[in-house]
């Protein structure tokens, strides 16, 4: 039975793209850092895209926050996600884009806009408001997903490798970002990456997904003590 520290739960979760079979059963806790990691073409994307609502499952039962949420499109979902190739709408500025996460009428009061404002400087994106999407570089388009992420301020946050873009320097400072930011809210973060050292250094619980199934779900410290699963071992390098 699902509890309260679960912040999402999937029972026998199938799905069947093309060729491909999913089977994922797992439960997600709340208020935590959850890495997804796995092989190139293992799943996560899948998943993720199954917990937003933007795939729908042919069977099984899929839980946020304690409620059957298998039959709701994406928008009734509370949750927010940053997809790999950001999704900014190339005919709006920054402001615009960003300001579409708390109101998608745009209808913002003077707070609100002051959030998107301080959204904006957070992922160092200051003065960048009037500016349209194709006047941007890859990493600057994905910290403006990132900023409208983070004003959407739902209880959980999906990121399918929001960092890949950038450059290790700016890929540590969001990093540091979202853990301050998780810090301050205590949601729900599931992130995909490739990255073992970002999993160390953000994680508390790791998903690790292998030819469409979960091949561990554990703390993060158990993770790393796991080399007895081959793409664990893969994984980490060894
Ligand atoms: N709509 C679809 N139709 C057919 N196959 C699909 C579809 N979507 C995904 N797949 C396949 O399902 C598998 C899992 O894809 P998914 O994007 O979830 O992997 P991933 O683990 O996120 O990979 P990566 O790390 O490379 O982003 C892949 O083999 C992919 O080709």
């Amino acid at each position: 039975m699902p509890d309260e520290s679960d912040a999402v739960v999937l029972e026998d979760v199938r799905l069947q793209l093309g060729a491909q079979n999913f089977w994922f059963d797992c439960r997600i806790p709340k208020g935590a850092i959850t890495a997804v990691a796995g092989p190139s073409g293992s799943g996560k994307s899948t998943l993720l895209n199954l917990i937003a609502g933007f795939e729908t499952l042919d069977q099984g039962r899929l839980l946020i926050e304690g409620r059957d949420v298998s039959g709701l499109p994406p928008a009734d979902r509370p949750v927010s996600l940053v997809f790999q190739d950001n999704n900014l709408f190339a005919h709006l500025d920054l402001f615009t884009n960003v300001g579409l996460g708390i109101n998608p009428g745009l209808h913002l009061g003077a707070d609100e806009r002051a959030m998107v404002s301080t959204a904006l400087k957070r992922v160092g994106l200051a003065g960048f408001e009037c500016r349209l999407p194709s006047t941007l570089s890859g990493g600057e388009r994905q910290r403006a997903a990132f900023a409208r992420a983070l004003v959407r301020r739902k209880p959980l946050l999906l990121l399918d490798e929001p960092f890949a873009a950038l450059d290790p320097g700016l890929r540590s400072a969001m990093a540091d970002l979202l853990e301050e930011l998780h810090r301050e809210t205590r949601n729900t973060v599931m992130v995909i990456t490739h990255d073992a050292d970002e999993v160390a250094r953000l994680a508390e619980h790791v998903l690790f997904v292998d030819q469409g199934r979960i091949s561990f779900s554990g703390p993060v410290d158990v993770f790393f003590d796991r080399g007895d699963i081959e793409g664990i071992r893969t994984f980490l390098g060894g």
